[in-house]
């Protein structure tokens, strides 16, 4: 008989890269949920109920219990729902390596990504291309196989999902070229790679909608500095 692991809610909205990492891991493992699709501009009363410190999406309630920050959700699935497809290393040194590069791409590349993408600043938007550029790179050379998780997909790979398909909308929506074929050969073929996985695919929003909302949110920082 199946293993009953307890009834499993996934609050998340479509265009949303934090949420998508969880769905993403949720679907690896075939895990069996049931999906809230949130209005960020009308927070439900249920988000603010699980989720009353940050009021932000991805929150994942099992059993009754809540748990926020998309990070520490991916680490949560992968214990519980451990023996399919593993996300995390075995070995203690590589599973903290692990989540030294998960969080380095939250800490350094996206805020660095942002910074490039979305300041008014011209002098800001430099820095934050060179420092986008420098995360990149390290990136680049953190990567040895098919994905970082080695032949299969693992926690920085889908904590990395922003660079994949994200980073590629933002870049068409406000003409900013940072993750290039010839820049970072083996990251680009891994963000091929990791959006043509089925099961990423699959949860992936429509392309087109994510560029057109950046391209928004680029026209209104721009109308808002002039
Ligand atoms: N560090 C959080 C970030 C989550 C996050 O920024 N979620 C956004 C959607 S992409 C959100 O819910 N924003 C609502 C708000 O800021 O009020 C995580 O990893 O889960």
């Amino acid at each position: 008989m199946a293993k009953d692991y307890g009834e499993v809610k996934f609050f998340g909205t479509v265009g949303s890269p934090f949420a998508k990492r969880v769905q993403i891991a949720l679907d690896l493992k075939g895990v069996q949920y049931t999906y809230f699709e949130e209005d960020l501009r009308n927070k439900s009363e249920l988000l603010l109920k699980y989720n009353p410190i940050h009021k932000k999406v991805p929150v994942l309630v099992h059993k009754g219990r809540p748990l926020a920050e998309s990070l520490v959700i991916l680490e949560y699935i992968d214990e519980i729902w451990g023996s399919n497809h593993p996300l995390l290393p075995q070995q203690p040194y590589d599973k903290a390596l692990a989540r030294f590069w998960s969080r380095f791409i939250d800490d350094k590349c996206l805020p660095a990504i942002l910074k490039a993408a979305f300041t008014a600043n011209k002098e800001e938007r430099e820095k934050g291309s060179e420092e986008s550029l420098e995360a990149l790179e390290y990136l680049e050379n953190e990567l040895k196989d098919k994905f970082f998780g080695g032949e299969s997909i693992g926690l920085v790979d889908i904590a990395a999902s922003y660079l994949a398909f994200w980073l590629p909308a933002i870049e068409e929506a406000v003409g900013l070229k940072l993750l290039t074929s010839d820049k970072f050969p083996k990251l680009h073929k891994w963000g091929q790679e990791f959006t043509n996985h089925p099961v990423v695919k699959k949860t992936l929003p429509q392309r087109e909608k994510v560029v057109g909302f950046f391209k928004a949110r680029y026209a209104s920082i721009i109308a808002a500095s002039k």
